[in-house]
């Protein structure tokens, strides 16, 4: 069958517009921000990384999150959770709303074209990369093999008029320490084309600009008339590298950086097919989450962006999460990557390896072990929802999905490269291990759930999964011995499971003693712990899809019958919708995953970007952004769709219906 974009999608929003400009009301659950200002919808949001630093453009050209030196250290611009945060534009004057903003194509550039009454001009943004700069000594904080590309740790925009005359501004105004500390702006020579932000105990940033810089309080300012073919250029460089001086060192920055984007996506592959692009914009999503210096993979670019506009649910997602990052991996390999995956897991070897063994479900970026949590009640929140916070106290829960997450990427990648690295056997016994000497007993389950310990079924299929996978990297490994045993206990866990994790209708259930839906469950014939013609997957699906969803997409569990400790309603979760698609694949309701999977695409945001949820009555994208979860189950999706078209032979989320 062959899908076409203009019949299935449904035409997208107007990207660049607020609710309030597209003539819709702004929800009044959203709240109001101070007088005369406002938020953007977080999926306007652009998304810049060099694989070690990210940040966020909001549509008008500002810059309004971005954490330096790390993606997880204190945020310099911070205007994306209080709009007196701070934050770094670069426009034209007096015009908000830009004619078009795109990637150029293949990479994370970013283009914004911006129409005013007098003329045309064009920005490019891009967090640029280099080649490896660390010659003469080694670098301090890269674990991972030097690679040809690097980071330069500076941020390029250029500007260029290319019809009529147009008043530009540049606005800089960063407050370090997630905006409670503000800066001193001196010139680091003679003229106004270099300045330098400085506080005690801070980075220090140089701001370098063809256009002339004044100081004013806070901020360094530059204002311009720019006539047809006249051209800019603005770096802020936050290490010693000085970056780009000229525009045209700035150009070549961009194009080099565009360069590196382009080489990376041409070692995947991709169908052609008109949903590639959703594709290519997810493995770009994925990769500019990855954090190169130790091969950690981040379940976002932001902290307490709200689940519930105005709510609680507001979590900081700039760690790197075992289950979030081997879900990644499986997502990339989808796509024909596989060399992120060597880098994480030799993050994951290292943090293993520096602390016996013992596998937290989640870690800094730098492998730290505790992510403390806290509050910034200085902050407003995203439109008004507080707390913000910083530090994840889920980083110490017991979550018993991480060995069969982790062993079932590594398994992936042992098969598709034939071997295993002998370093991870370690890892992998101790890891399974874990799973045959916890999966009796309750946890928090994969949502985290911050209520009581329960005997999540999910759970215990992915510690089925840890069993099932160890046994067959056993047997790769010939310790035949050690395969049989972890045989014998996936055998006893899935029994288990089918014994106490049904229903008396046949459906897989959140927690063993409760009917309860979990839309985890949609796991189940992913890792193939049963064939998707099992009457119970069948009936597990297809009930997930019919009352675990409003208006069709689908929701984590129902709040009302599950104790996660917290208050206040959530969207509908974007990557168990894009499971829902998958999953409907494999149990043969291919019509019904089309049109599911046609409509999720057609909420991506204009630049293919996803947060976590979807509120179904706004559109709306709510929680983190962009968000790792989403863009994996989307590769899923999208590609159990194209090739159950192809053939009548769907893929499985894991390889383990792959062998030899
Ligand atoms: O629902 C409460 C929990 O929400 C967050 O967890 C969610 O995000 C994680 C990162 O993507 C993901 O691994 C997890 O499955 C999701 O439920 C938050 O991180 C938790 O602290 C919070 O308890």
């Amino acid at each position: 069958m062959r899908v076409d974009n203009a019949v299935v999608i449904d035409a997208p929003p107007s990207p660049f517009l607020s609710a309030a400009a597209r003539g819709m009301p702004v929800p009044a659950s959203l709240g109001t921000a101070r007088e005369g200002e406002t938020f953007p919808h977080i999926a306007d949001y652009a998304f810049l990384s060099d694989c070690e630093t990210n940040c966020l453009i909001a549509p008008n050209g500002a810059v309004e999150w971005m954490c330096i030196p790390r993606p997880d250290s204190p945020s310099i611009f911070t205007a994306l959770l209080d709009r007196s945060g701070g934050s770094f534009r670069v426009g034209p004057y007096g015009v908000q709303v830009p004619s078009a903003r795109r990637y150029l194509p293949g990479t994370l550039v970013l283009e914004t074209t911006w129409q005013t009454s007098t003329g045309w001009v064009v920005v490019r943004d891009a967090l640029i990369m280099g080649p490896w700069h660390n010659v003469a000594e080694r670098s301090k904080t890269h674990r991972r093999s030097p690679t040809d590309m690097d980071a330069d740790h500076v941020l390029v925009r250029s500007i260029k008029c290319i019809y009529g005359n147009v008043d530009i501004e540049v606005h800089v105004e960063p407050i370090f320490d997630y905006a409670r500390v503000g800066p001193s702006w001196t010139y680091t020579g003679s003229g106004y084309d270099q300045m330098q932000a400085a506080a005690e105990g801070q980075p220090t940033l140089t701001l370098t600009s063809s256009l002339r810089m004044g100081k004013e309080g806070r901020t360094a300012q530059a204002r311009s008339r720019m006539k047809a073919g006249d051209e800019h250029f603005v770096t802020l460089a936050f290490s010693e590298l000085p970056g780009p001086q000229t525009y045209t060192e700035a150009f070549l920055a961009l194009e080099r950086t565009g360069e590196y984007w382009r080489e990376w996506l041409t070692q995947g592959s991709f169908p052609d097919h008109p949903w590639r692009t959703y594709l290519q914009s997810s493995a770009l999503a994925l990769k500019g989450l990855s954090y190169a210096p130790t091969g950690a993979i981040m379940a976002a670019a932001t902290t307490s962006l709200p689940e519930t506009p105005g709510g609680e649910r507001n979590w900081d997602y700039r760690y790197t999460w075992i289950r979030d990052g081997t879900f990644a991996l499986w997502g990339l390999y989808t796509l024909g990557f596989d060399r992120e995956a060597n880098d994480f897991f030799y993050f994951i070897h290292d943090v293993c390896r520096d602390n016996n063994n013992d596998l937290q479900i989640m870690y800094g970026v730098g492998g730290e072990r505790t992510l403390e949590e806290f509050t910034l009640d200085h902050l407003s929140g995203y439109f008004d929802a507080k707390p913000v916070r910083v530090g994840n106290g889920a980083y110490n829960q017991k979550q018993h999905d991480v060995w069969g997450a982790l062993l079932d990427s590594i398994y992936l990648h042992t098969r598709s490269r034939e071997q295993m690295p002998e370093e991870l056997w370690p890892v992998v016994k101790e890891q399974v291990e874990q799973a045959a000497a916890h999966w009796k007993g309750p946890d928090c389950g994969m949502w985290e759930v911050r209520g009581e310990p329960q005997h999540f079924t999910s759970s215990k299929i992915m510690c089925w999964v840890a069993l099932d996978r160890g046994a067959r990297l056993a047997r790769l490994h010939d310790s035949n011995a050690t395969a049989e045993k972890w045989q014998v206990i996936a055998d006893e866990i899935h029994a288990d499971i089918c014994a106490n994790g049904v229903d008396a209708r046949g459906v897989f259930t959140q927690r063993y003693g409760n009917d309860a839906l979990d839309a985890s469950l949609l796991l189940a014939p992913l890792v193939r712990f049963l064939p998707a013609d099992d009457p119970r997957i069948r009936a597990t699906v297809l009930a997930i899809a019919d009352e675990l969803t409003e208006d069709g997409l689908v929701l984590r569990y129902r709040v009302e019958e599950t104790d996660d400790g917290l208050s206040g309603e959530e969207g509908t979760f974007t990557i168990c919708s894009f499971w829902l698609v998958s999953a409907l694949v494999e149990v043969g309701e291919l019509d019904r995953a089309v049109q599911l999977c046609g409509r999720l695409l057609s909420h991506a945001s204009s630049l293919g970007l996803y947060a976590e949820e979807l509120d179904v009555k706004t559109g709306r994208h709510l929680g983190n952004f962009p968000q790792a979860f989403t863009h994996l189950a989307l590769i899923n999706a999208v590609t159990h769709v194209i090739r159950a078209e192809e053939s009548t032979q769907p893929i499985g989320f894991s390889p383990a219906n792959r062998q030899a």
